[in-house]
Formats: structure tokens, sequence, C-alpha cells
């Protein structure tokens, strides 16, 4: 598959459009058609020669009218040495949101198309400069919302995961023909080294279970966390929430009630991104505010993928805290017990306070002691959310790239195909099924590269990219 020859020039804006934001923009054009329009708009003055890779600088006028629209600088960079592989021409100029919409505006004028989300870098692959482990990378890192998430991403770019997969599909492609040959030709070959066929398919195995076991870590380094800070009211949870962010983005006062809304913050823990909301503290009130405020609480607890179950720790675990509990538990829960700067001067023991007959629940994730308003303890909180996120899951043997859910479910079919082989070979069952496994084996490590692939997947990944990439 390569982009047609007759593939229309698209053109889009390439930087952020923000109101206020970015001092330059740049406007991207790509296809056979780019630099006759970029010429159209495009003036440089003097005798500046028009050559590959170098920069211009000039004026930018509408075609039509001639009228002044920027100052700005033109990059050139012919085909096949492009981003694309196309003819590509930006226009680096002014930034905000409307020197770089007039001039998307007038390249549109001039022939060019108005670029889908993701329809540069699909060319890229079109045109067999990146395969699609690579392009997915270009995405994630675009997206990524922690300096880890990049560098995974980045490893992803540099054809970390491309290269053993395609290793192993040439490995499968070998096997394959191996076999295939000694059905054709059984009677001119030595006979088949079983044993052998047996043990490349389970060193093949056992590499993809090593690629499989880094999508959990994919998982947390692309989406991350939802944490949800529920408890009590006056337990510290909005104390909590401002020390963490190191903000005063919660109000906190001594009146139980005090927080209505979900509020949230986005932090990063040991490279995950990490979303935490303060919540309403729960109870049951007369105040019909504060109980809408409470609705909300549960919904956000229900919503989250991990519970940081506050408590004031001078009263101890509570009924009404065990009431709260039975409510989130179906979540993974950390028990945050604040305000321990206090026990030291409580004068009952814990297990004494008032309302304290039972010990806290047996299947918490995580127990935490810390003082929020002294911003005392966060690094252990962080500490025990590390602990908890990667509980169960596998050491991915300190591989550097991580997987996307598409990948891992291709790799799934890929390991199941291989599985298949070894049951057959058990079986004794005839050589042709050996083949037919393989194939199957090979047609999944090709759909995560890209080599086998059908147009709508295609427009599935790369419709989540975002326009001008
Ligand atoms: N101004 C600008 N900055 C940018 C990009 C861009 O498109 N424009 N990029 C885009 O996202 C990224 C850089 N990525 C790029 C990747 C490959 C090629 C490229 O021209 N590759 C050719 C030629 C290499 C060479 O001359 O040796 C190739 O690989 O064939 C350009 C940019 C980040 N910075
Ligand atoms: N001594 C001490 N006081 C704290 C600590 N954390 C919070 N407080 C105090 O406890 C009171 C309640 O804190 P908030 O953070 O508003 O509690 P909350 O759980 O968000 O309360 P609601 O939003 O009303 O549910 C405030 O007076 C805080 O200063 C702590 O670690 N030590
Ligand atoms: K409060
Ligand atoms: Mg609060």
């Amino acid at each position: 598959m390569t982009a047609a020859a007759s593939a229309p020039t698209i053109a889009a804006i390439a930087t952020a459009i923000v109101p206020q934001q970015g001092s330059v923009g740049i406007v991207r054009l790509s296809g056979a058609d780019s630099l006759a329009i970029a010429r159209t708009l495009f003036h440089a003055p003097g005798a500046q020669p028009w050559e590959s890779h170098r920069v211009l600088y000039g004026l930018i006028r509408d075609p039509q009218t001639q009228e002044l629209v920027d100052e700005g600088l033109l990059l050139w960079m012919q085909a096949p040495r492009s981003y694309t592989r196309e003819d590509v021409v930006e226009f680096h100029c002014h930034g905000g949101m409307m020197v770089v919409q007039r001039i998307l505006q007038l390249c549109l004028g001039a022939g060019a198309t108005l670029a889908q989300p993701g329809e540069f870098t699909l060319r890229a692959f079109l045109n067999g400069r990146i395969d699609l482990t690579q392009a997915e990378s270009i995405a994630d890192l675009v997206g990524a919302q922690s300096p880890q998430a990049a560098q995974t991403a980045l490893a992803g770019l540099q054809g970390k995961l491309a290269q053993p997969i395609g290793q192993m599909r040439s490995a499968c492609l070998d096997l394959l023909a191996e076999v295939e040959a000694y059905i054709d030709f059984e009677d001119d070959l030595p006979p088949l080294d079983e044993a052998a066929v047996v043990r490349r398919v389970g060193e093949l195995l056992a590499q993809v279970q090593q690629i499989l076991a880094t999508a959990d870590r994919g998982q947390l380094l692309r989406t991350g966390l939802k944490v949800a800070i529920v408890g009590q009211p006056n337990v510290g949870k909005s104390s909590l929430l401002n020390a963490w962010s190191r903000s005063d983005r919660a109000i906190v006062t001594d009146l139980p009630g005090t927080t209505r809304d979900v509020v949230e913050s986005q932090l990063v823990v040991a490279g995950i991104p990490v979303q935490v909301l303060d919540t309403a503290g729960i109870r049951d009130t007369g105040d019909v505010v504060e109980q809408l405020g409470v609705a909300r609480s549960r919904q956000a607890a229900q919503q989250a993928d991990l519970v940081l179950f506050t408590v004031d720790a001078t009263q101890g675990w509570t009924a009404a805290d065990q009431a709260i509990y039975g409510e989130v538990n179906h979540r993974p829960v950390i028990l945050v017990r604040n305000k321990i700067d206090l026990l030291a001067t409580t004068a009952a023991p814990l297990s004494a306070s008032p309302g304290t007959p039972e010990p806290y629940p047996g299947d918490l994730a995580g127990v935490v002691a810390l003082a929020a308003a002294l911003n005392e303890g966060i690094d252990r909180l962080e500490a025990a959310i590390v602990a908890t996120v990667h509980q169960g899951s596998v050491e991915a043997a300190n591989l550097d790239f991580a997987i996307n859910q598409r990948q891992a479910a291709a790799l799934s079919l890929a390991r199941q195909g291989l599985e298949q082989v070894q049951g057959t070979i058990a079986a004794g069952l005839p050589l042709d099924l050996w083949t037919i496994d393989l194939r199957g084996a090979i047609q999944a490590l090709g759909e995560i590269t890209g080599e086998s692939l059908t147009e709508s997947m295609l427009d599935r990944i790369f419709s989540r990219f975002c326009i001008g990439k």
C-alpha cells in the first residue's frame, strides 16, 4: 500500500491554536503541489534561492488582493527528504488564532485540501518512512503527560518495538517456509526435526510473553490513574489535595461540609499521570446542596481507579467509616490516616478512641499515616500508590517501550497461534495444520507493524491523532 501519486496536497495548522499562546505558529503543506501553492502567497525579497532544506525570509500576501497577511519564514523540504516523504512546505508565521487561520485559508484557496487528523503521519506510514508502531508512538509522544510517558513513546518511535516484532515475524516466516518445503518435497529432504521446531516456537512464545508484559505499564503511562479522596467530613481530604498538589486548589475550613463539588488536580506520580479528585465529605445531611455534593462523591468513588479512604487518625476507624467503606471497596482502597501530628497529644490510645471498636478492614491495598496540614507523609502516600498499581504486574524485563491495547490484542492472537502450533505438533497432527497456525501468528504480528492491515483499521488508528500531525 502506498499513497497514490494523485493524492491531494494537504494543509493544516501544525502548532497548537490556543488564544494568547505561542508566539510562532506553523502551517504545513504536503503533496506534489506544495511548492506551487506556497509560491502564490510567499514573496521572498532579494536574491534568496528557492532550495530544499533552506529557510527563506519573506512576506505572505493574499494572492487575490496582494494584501499583507504576515511577515514570516518558509521551509521547503523536497520529496523524499521530508516527514511524509512528499514535498513539504512549512510557513513559520506569527502565532495566535488569526494569522495561522488566515494562511491556512489562503492555502486551501490556492488548491490544498484540509488534512484529516493524522493524515501527515498516515502518509509517512503509507510511503514507508515509518511503520505502524512508530506512527502510534508519535501520537503517544504528542499526548504524553509525564516525562516517562514521553521517553516510552520515544523508544517506540526509535523502532524498539518494531524491531523485535519484525524479527519474530520473519522467524515465523522462515519456519513456515521450512514446513511448506517439507510438505512439497518430503521425499528429497532429511526428516523434519520436530523437537527443533517445538523449541523455536517455545522461544518465540517466551519473547511474546515478555513484550505482552509491557501492556500494563503502557496503559498506566498513556491513560494514567484516577484517584478519589473519599471520607467523612473534616478528616482533611481537601488539605490532602492541597498538600499533594502544592497548591490552594481546594477550600479548607474547620467546618464539616466545606467541600461541595468535586475538585480536580492533575499530578505525576513516579511517571504516572494522576488525576486526583477531592470530594465532599460523606454523611447524612439535611442541606440540599451538600446532599448533591455527597452524591457526586459517591459517583467519583465509583469511577476512580483507586480510592484514598481518608480518616481522622485521632478518631480511628468509626462505624460511619465502615458504612462508607462498604460503598467504595469494590475499588482498590488505600487507607489514609490523617492528622497523625495530633496523636502524640491525644490522651486516649487509638484503640480506645470513641466509636472505634473495630480494627481497620483486612482487604485494604495499603495504609498510610500522614499529616496533610503539615505536608507530612506525601512521599509515603506516593510510595503506597506505586506499590498498589504495580502489585501483581509482571516485570517487563526492563523493556523501555510499552505496547498499547491494540498491539496487546494482536500479540495475544500471535501467542494463541503459536500455542496452537505446539498443540498441533504434540497431538501428532499433519503438517498442513502446523502451517495454518503459523499463518495466524504471522498475520497477527503483521497487524502490529502494519504489514497486514485493513483500511478500516488504519482509519481507526489515525483518527485519534490531532489535526496537523
Ligand atoms: N518544523 C518542524 N519541526 C518538527 C517537525 C516538522 O514536521 N516540522 N516534526 C514532525 O513531526 C518533528 C521532526 N520529525 C521529522 C522527521 C523526519 C523528517 C524528515 O525530513 N525525514 C526525512 C529526511 C531525513 C534527512 O534529510 O536525512 C527522511 O527520513 O527521509 C523531518 C522531521 C518535530 N519537529
Ligand atoms: N492538626 C491537623 N489538622 C488538619 C490536618 N489536615 C487537616 N486538618 C484540619 O482539619 C480541618 C478540616 O480540613 P479539610 O481539609 O477542610 O477537611 P475535609 O475532609 O476536606 O472536609 P470537608 O470538605 O468538609 O468534608 C481543617 O481545620 C484543617 O486545617 C492535619 O494533618 N493535622
Ligand atoms: K472542612
Ligand atoms: Mg474538603
